[in-house]
């Protein structure tokens, strides 16, 4: 598939001569460094310390889109979605899972659920760590743990050892980091992570302007963020922190898979698309990841369907 973001000149030669070997790793003027545009014009290498930085965490080149599935509405959306769960359960029953607290994965839950209730799928074996989780919150009745609960834990019975979850009252939040990154690396990685997107294209809590190199961590949420993070508790809610695995896990992770549904996204998956990677957008990350894909409905991807003729 061809890219679309303007690249194709550059792809050929960064195949021919290979990336450019700036000093600012990772570089934080992005596509602005006037080192790597010197190295560029003088020696014909590629301009984006991001990419490079990708490739030190496994990411295959050349970039170009995700590996992605259109469906007709979110039926079809999370169905899939379903599937591809079920697949890794059957090659691997003692997969590690991760799922997002969010609208976009209530259905795919759901399915999950009348999935296990015809014995089509066994979750006996599998674990499952937490993605993201809101910090300092006046009411925590209605936080990312105790969603996936009622969506998702509760429904398929899964037994507390088996739920790996951020301890959100540990006093060094930094060691509690480190305890989930370590259950990750014992379990070899996770084996399947879902994810949704935000409206400002986060990733878990992994927010625009966050580093690609992070594993689990502790961040401030962006204004957009705590304001759509409303939707999700019955009344008004002081949003300021959150922890969240990094973006680095997802370079580890077996298989990525970012499920969108709905007009509401159909901006931020354009500007997705058609953004080369970079931390501004975390769901640019999805180009570079080798396990990722993105599953779609068409109302999210209203304004990337003239990509896919
Ligand atoms: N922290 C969560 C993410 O993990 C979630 O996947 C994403 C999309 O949520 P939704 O599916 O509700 O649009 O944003 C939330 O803020």
């Amino acid at each position: 598939m061809a890219p679309v973001w303007g690249l194709t000149a550059g792809m050929e030669i960064r195949m021919m001569k290979g990336i450019c070997n700036c000093p600012n790793i990772p570089c934080t003027y992005r596509n602005n460094c006037a080192a790597c545009i010197a190295h560029s014009r003088e020696e014909g290498t590629l301009c984006n310390c991001m990419e490079e930085t990708a490739i030190k965490l496994g990411a295959e080149l050349p970039v170009s889109f995700p590996d992605t599935e259109i469906f007709p509405d979110n039926e079809g959306m999370s169905r899939r979605c379903a599937q591809l769960v079920k697949e890794c359960l059957v090659k691997k029953p003692d997969a590690l899972l991760c799922f997002p607290a969010g609208s976009t994965v209530i259905r795919t839950c759901e399915i999950l659920k009348e999935m296990q209730n015809k014995g089509e799928i066994d979750f006996s074996q599998a674990d499952f760590v937490a993605l993201d989780e809101w910090l300092d919150l006046e009411d925590e009745s209605e936080n990312c743990t105790n969603f996936l609960k009622k969506h998702l834990y509760n429904p398929l019975g899964i037994r507390p050892e088996k739920m790996h979850l951020f301890d959100i009252h540990a006093k060094d939040l930094g060691k509690e980091c480190a305890r989930i990154d370590e259950i990750i690396f014992q379990h070899g990685g996770i084996d399947l992570m879902l994810l949704g997107l935000g409206m400002n294209g986060h990733l878990g809590l992994n927010e625009p302007g966050g580093n690609f190199g992070d594993y689990a961590k502790v961040v401030e949420l962006s204004e957009t963020t705590m304001s759509v993070g409303q939707k999700y508790f019955s009344g008004p809610m002081k949003l300021s922190r959150g922890i969240t695995l990094g973006v680095h896990h997802m370079f580890e992770t077996k298989q990525v898979i970012l499920q969108v549904s709905g007009t509401a996204k159909k901006d931020i998956v354009e500007r997705m698309y058609k953004s080369r990677p970079t931390d501004e957008i975390p769901g640019t990350v999805l180009k570079l990841l080798p396990g990722g894909k993105v599953v779609l409905d068409e109302a999210a991807a209203e304004g990337i369907k003239n990509f896919f003729d």
